[in-house]
């Protein structure tokens, strides 16, 4: 089986996909962004895409959302929940205080935000965290440094100056695992819908959700994402503790829909246990 997510080695990424597919047969696949791994799965380069979708310091990876609204072939099978320990990594000799740059994925950028001010550094957006650190160890700079998964600074040659620094101690980042076709699981206890409304009116929104809270459907995530077309219209990505095949989430689907809005199921899955 093809397994394809963000590279290269090193990234958080590929610790969610080793975790998830351990003691499977894979023939692992890297690419250099999330919607390329996106893309290899609806081109069915790869049989399954591994793609991070929410972090808990700084919420959605609002590539992901938008590349699985584009595509309507893309059907989320499982969720991973990783931990998180963000680390700075830097060439050997590097003093904390000489680095001007910090270079990273902006996820990771971002969890760690005041970590770069509180060092009066600015902070570069590279493709993926491990891509951030190949770079620095490329460049061999002492004025720069990556932030990253300590894995990244074993296979690039770098040291570790800092670990564990990201701005919350708690920081779980929630993977999604992609195919291509859809593959109800019997067994799935949760489910992602995408729901876009078809009209702007005073409470469309709240009876969309009172259709959940009647047939007693807990909520879990409610995101909404602009739909592109307009200012101020928006789709809303919506998690539901109950299966695809669930009888009450089948009934809130079909009122929805008589409603006249649009619901996609972008996925159903058992709930991850925590890493
Ligand atoms: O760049 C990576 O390592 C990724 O896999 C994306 C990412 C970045 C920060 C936290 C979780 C995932």
């Amino acid at each position: 089986m093809r397994v394809g997510y963000l590279g290269p080695r090193g990234t958080f990424s590929e610790e969610a996909s080793l975790r998830y597919f351990e003691g499977q047969d894979v023939d692992y696949h890297m690419y250099p962004s999330i919607l390329d791994v996106l893309d290899a799965v609806q081109e069915q380069e790869i049989d399954f895409g591994v793609v991070p979708i929410e972090n808990s310091i700084e919420g959605s990876v609002t590539m992901t959302l938008d590349g699985l609204s584009k595509d309507p072939d893309l059907f989320i099978v499982a969720e991973v929940v990783l931990p998180i320990e963000q680390n700075l990594l830097a060439n050997v000799g590097t003093l904390v205080s000489d680095i001007r740059e910090i270079w990273s994925h902006p996820q990771a950028l971002a969890q760690c935000r005041d970590f770069i001010r509180g060092l009066g550094a600015r902070g570069k957006a590279w493709d993926s965290t491990a891509s951030a650190a190949a770079e620095v160890a490329a460049s061999g700079r002492k004025d720069v440094g990556a932030i990253g998964n300590s894995w990244a600074a074993k296979k690039f040659g770098l040291v570790i100056l800092q670990s564990n620094l990201q701005d919350a101690s708690e920081n779980h980042t929630r993977f999604v695992v992609v195919r291509r076709e859809e593959k109800a699981l019997s067994d799935a206890d949760k489910s992602m819908l995408l729901v876009t409304l078809n009209e702007e009116r005073a409470g469309a929104l709240v009876h969309v959700l009172n259709v959940f809270a009647a047939l007693n459907l807990n909520l879990t995530r409610l995101e909404s994402r602009p739909t592109r077309k307009k200012l101020g219209t928006y789709q809303f990505f919506i998690d539901v503790e109950a299966g695809w095949q669930h009888d009450h989430l089948q009934k809130a689907i079909s009122v929805i829909g008589t409603f006249g809005h649009q619901v996609r199921v972008l996925g159903s899955y058992r709930k991850s246990k925590k890493i």
